[in-house]
């Protein structure tokens, strides 16, 4: 190749070079174009990342909800929500195990969720717990927790929710729902779950626990008397009294009204319990300010002990009830232990109240009538009717044996309507037969006053016989009259104006007040039987009794006896001014055709008066010896002396109530009473009358102590000088007749 060639070649290939370093160049600068522009995009889009990232921190930082990440146990990240909510700063807090954090009751269940949530990459379900706060304070929340990468980390990120406002609304409704709102104790609702704890306690350690069962006597008069306000402040002094009697442990709960029950946890027997129920009684008896006033309030309380009266709160509190109302029974302000007897009893009126019902369905009742006569006149003025139960198992059942009964459940209402229909339609039917027929007293029970309009029931029963009120007179008893006073003499003011009469049964056996009795519109006071059968011989029912008399005639009320057995009661009672009697010595209670024959036949009451002899120098001698009574006649023959005789007390009683006695000698040694007590009685009845005593023991005590107390006038000592006899006699009935 020449140098030409040569050239030429090296210019080709230079020329070539050049041309491939120019599409090298070319390529390059588009490379590079190319480059530019994708790191332009790169860094739009990193720009981008990065405004969205901090948006979404933004949005987290914001958010309300508190926000926590923790990785590895350990507080990686917090929001300003967590920091406010926790009360602190982030630094106090990074890097800090997250635990720590929860409440210590709650640490074990909520590592239990968020380990299952991390494990399944889930979200666990709402959690309640408690946060601890920066200064120890302890925050309620509501925690959701989530697995999530963070950091390139596993980790948990958490959300919780203040919620101490929705937790306080749900405790006040707790509360509520388990509190008296009055007294702050426990209800009847928090009872029941703290005995269900407690028994179950009671059964694994097998130990024994008390039921106390408190309930206030009277505790309606107090808010009747001062009003709702003192009954509350009564309540509340009350619940602290008893709180001040238990322990700790032991609960205090009211049941509502004034029910209140102590549940007495681990009890080492039944001492523990007799002697805090006596401090309870004894502590509620203390006197209470209320109104301003001190009052006196007491309590009767029922014990039942797990596990011999029952194993179940129901079964324990009922049983403590029983016996509370056992202790009501015997008086108020005291405690009874639950018995077998009282559950019994109780079973037994269930069984009776059962059959009750089935005999008022069958008819098996029937009603008798007792007259009731006047004093004055001697005439029949008056029925009462007495229900009776015919039953075709027991035979003729008296009215003591179910009454009561039929009072505990509300079956006397029915028995009380159907007592009233009967009377009216038996009087209407001795009317048609033209009888001559006299008014009918019917008893009203006193739940016949608070379940049932009895006025309303009155008209009806009327109307539908077409009676006029004046043949019916309702009987009221005493104690149902002054239970609720003012709401009594309401009802009475609604009887009075439908013109049916009243009367006040069983009076004397409650606790009258005055005030009220004057305001009541009655038009009689029934005297109770009790003390009717002690007029006589008693100095106490006889003073009761008189004074009753007195009383009722002052307030412009008439009186009737009833009860009156013997003629000596009869002459007594129309002696002191008694307007009425009831009772045996006239006329049993009897069926409806013999009450008919005997208001056919009108029959008369041989008065008193007819059969009191006018008072002429009158001895009454009383021994047990025949002999001794025939010598004392014979010495003292030829006085001019009526001398009576008594081999007994009793009969002397009947005597001296039946006739002006001047003097009376009796014999310290009688069979039943002896001479000294029998003296005692009469100088209260008969107090002008001259008591001599014979007796062979003249120096015994008990004798000058009669004689001290102006029982005894004169003794003759036993054998006795006639004379001396003589001349005692003399000088007494000298003395009681000037
Ligand atoms: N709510 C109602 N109570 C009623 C009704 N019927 C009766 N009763 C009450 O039951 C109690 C007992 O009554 P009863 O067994 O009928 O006894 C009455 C008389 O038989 C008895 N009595 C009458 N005279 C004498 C007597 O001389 N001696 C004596 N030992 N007992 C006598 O007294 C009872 C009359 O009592 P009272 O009603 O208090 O006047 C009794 O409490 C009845 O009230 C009824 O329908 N409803």
């Amino acid at each position: 190749m020449n140098a030409q060639q040569t050239c030429e070649l090296l210019s080709r290939r230079l020329a070539r070079s050049e041309a491939a370093r120019k599409a090298a160049e070319s390529l390059l600068e588009q490379k590079s174009l190319e480059l530019y522009q994708a790191n332009q995009g790169l860094q739009t889009l990193n720009n981008y990342l990065e405004d969205s990232e901090a948006r979404s921190r933004k949005v987290v930082e914001l958010m309300p909800e508190a926000i926590l990440v923790y990785t590895e146990g350990r507080i990686v990240y917090l929001n300003e929500a967590a920091l406010r909510l926790l009360g602190a700063r982030a630094e106090q807090l990074l890097g800090t195990p997250v635990i720590e954090r929860a409440g210590e009751a709650y640490r074990q269940q909520v590592g239990e969720q968020i380990q299952a949530a991390i494990k399944h990459k889930i979200t666990t379900p709402p959690m309640d717990l408690r946060l601890v706060r920066m200064d120890g304070s302890q925050v309620d929340v509501e925690v959701t927790g989530t697995a999530i990468q963070f950091d390139n980390a596993e980790s948990v990120l958490l959300v919780a929710r203040d919620i101490s406002e929705r937790r306080m609304h749900e405790e006040a409704l707790e509360y509520q729902a388990s509190h008296d709102l009055l007294t702050g104790l426990p209800n009847r609702s928090l009872l029941h779950d703290r005995l269900t704890q407690a028994i179950s306690r009671a059964e694994r350690y097998e130990v024994r626990l008390g039921v106390m069962f408190i309930d206030l006597d009277k505790f309606k008069h107090i808010n009747d008397l001062l009003g709702h306000a003192a009954g509350d402040q009564l309540l509340c002094a009350v619940a602290a009294r008893l709180q001040d009697c238990v322990r700790q442990c032991d609960t205090v709960a009211r049941l509502g009204g004034d029910e209140f029950v102590l549940l007495i946890d681990r009890i080492s027997d039944e001492s523990t319990v007799s002697k805090l129920a006596h401090r309870v009684v004894e502590s509620l008896c203390q006197p209470m300010q209320l109104a301003g006033q001190p009052h006196n309030v007491t309590c009767s309380v029922g014990i039942s002990i797990y596990p011999q009266d029952g194993q179940t709160p129901g079964d324990l509190l009922k049983r403590a009830d029983i016996a509370m109302y056992r202790a009501k029974e015997a008086g108020r302000n005291n405690y009874k232990f639950f018995t077998a007897q009282m559950q019994a009893r109780l079973d037994e009126s269930l069984g009776l109240e059962r059959q009750l019902k089935r005999a008022l369905e069958r008819e098996e009742f029937v009603l008798y009538y007792q007259p009731q006569v006047s004093l004055r006149s001697g005439q029949i003025i008056g029925l009462e009717a007495l229900i009776r139960w015919q039953s075709p198992e027991l035979g003729l059942v008296p009215p003591s044996r179910f009454i009561p009964v039929a009072e505990e459940g509300q079956l006397i209402l029915a028995i009380g309507e159907w007592v009233l229909h009967s009377a009216c339609s038996q009087l209407k039917s001795w009317q048609e037969q033209g009888l001559s027929i006299a008014p009918v007293a019917v008893n009203v029970a006193a739940s016949q006053f608070t379940h049932q309009r009895i006025d309303q029931l009155a008209v009806q029963v009327l109307q539908s016989f077409e009676l006029q009120a004046k043949y019916l007179e309702l009987e009221l008893t005493e104690s149902l009259s002054m239970d609720d006073p003012e709401s009594s003499i309401n009802w009475m003011r609604k009887l009075k104006e439908i013109g049916v009469s009243l009367a006040i049964d069983d009076f004397g056996t409650g606790y009258s007040n005055l005030s009220y009795l004057k305001r009541f519109p009655v038009d009689k006071l029934k005297i109770d039987r009790s003390f009717i059968q002690g007029v006589t011989r008693d100095p106490q029912d006889y003073s009761i009794t008189t004074t009753i008399i007195r009383m009722a005639h002052s307030l412009g009320l008439r009186t009737i006896a009833e009860g009156v057995e013997t003629i000596g009661q009869l002459h007594l009672l129309t002696a002191e001014g008694c307007d009425e009697i009831q009772g045996y010595y006239f006329s049993q209670p009897l069926p409806a055709n013999e009450i008919a024959e005997m208001l056919r036949q009108r029959p008369q009451l041989e008065l008193a008066e007819s059969d009191q002899a006018p008072y002429h120098r009158t001895l009454l001698l009383i021994d047990d010896e025949p002999q001794v009574l025939a010598s004392m006649e014979r010495l003292l023959r030829g006085e001019g002396i009526t001398v009576l005789t008594a081999d007994n007390a009793a009969q002397a009683y009947e005597i001296l109530a039946r006739q002006e006695v001047g003097v009376v000698i009796c014999d310290q040694h009688m069979p039943g009473e002896d001479g000294i007590s029998f003296f005692g009685g009469i100088k209260h009845i008969y107090p002008r009358t001259m008591r001599i005593l014979i007796t062979g023991e003249n120096s015994a005590p008990t004798l000058s102590n009669a004689i001290n107390r102006g029982e005894v006038y004169r003794f003759i000592a036993k054998p006795w000088d006639d004379l001396q006899v003589l001349n005692t006699v003399r000088e007494a009935l000298h003395r009681y007749e000037h």
